[in-house]
């Protein structure tokens, strides 16, 4: 089952809530919020407050993707406000066993997600303990780049490992995901489609959900 993550970095923020349930009304799987701290990524976004006013507003998970430095210190507050599935990066965790576990303590599933430029071998030792597996396709830090496709050998990589350790883990990719990007990485293993600007830039936004799931 292949599902479809709009990324409300890309939405109007001045009508957040509406922008949500246009994309829930129009097919969205999850709701992926970036949460971005200016450090490990060159950008500032949005934080707890965000997810505690979408809580109400979406009737599908909330899929916090953190790309912050020490995300042990938050993980608490992001599940208090109501992410169902935090990601980490390998990257900020160095002691990634305890914090997948900080997450699952919170009652949420964990992710760990791996940038473009780090190896897959980064995530091996954790990938029997996560929930999803979060391959960026972009360099994190912005919307609306352009998709790296050497990824899609990543991808792969981590399908077959999945397949024998951990085979109901999910695999998502984001960054510059559209109806052509989004084939590649669903031939490759993915079955989670991250898309901020080609759905929220659409102008029928359901199409775009419903060529993306391909
Ligand atoms: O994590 C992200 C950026 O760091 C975003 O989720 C991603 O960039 C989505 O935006 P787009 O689909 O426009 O590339
Ligand atoms: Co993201």
């Amino acid at each position: 089952m292949v599902k479809v993550a709009p990324s409300i970095l890309a939405s109007d923020f001045s009508k957040l809530g509406e922008e949500v349930r246009d994309v829930i009304n129009g097919g969205a799987d999850y709701i992926h919020v970036d949460v971005m701290d200016g450090h490990f990524v060159p950008n500032i976004s949005i934080g707890v407050p965000v997810v505690e006013a979408l809580k109400p507003v979406s009737n599908v998970p909330l899929d916090v993707h953190l790309m912050i430095e020490n995300p042990d210190q938050y993980i608490p507050q992001f599940a208090n406000a109501g992410a169902d599935i935090i990601t980490v990066h390998i990257e900020a965790s160095p002691h990634i066993h305890r914090t997948i576990q900080l997450i699952k303590d919170q009652g949420v599933r964990a992710g760990v997600a791996i940038n473009p430029g780090t190896p897959v071998e980064m995530i091996a030792p954790i990938l029997a303990d996560v929930d999803l597996v979060l391959l960026m396709t972009v360099n994190p830090g912005f919307g609306g780049q352009s998709f790296i496709d050497r990824v899609t050998d990543k991808i792969q990589d981590v399908y077959k490992s999945a397949q024998e350790i951990n085979p109901t883990v999910e695999i998502e990719v984001d960054g510059g995901i559209n109806e052509e990007t989004a084939k590649l990485c669903r031939e490759a293993g993915a079955n989670v489609l991250v898309a901020g600007s080609s759905v929220y830039k659409s102008e029928q936004r359901n199409l775009a959900i419903e060529a993306i799931r391909g």
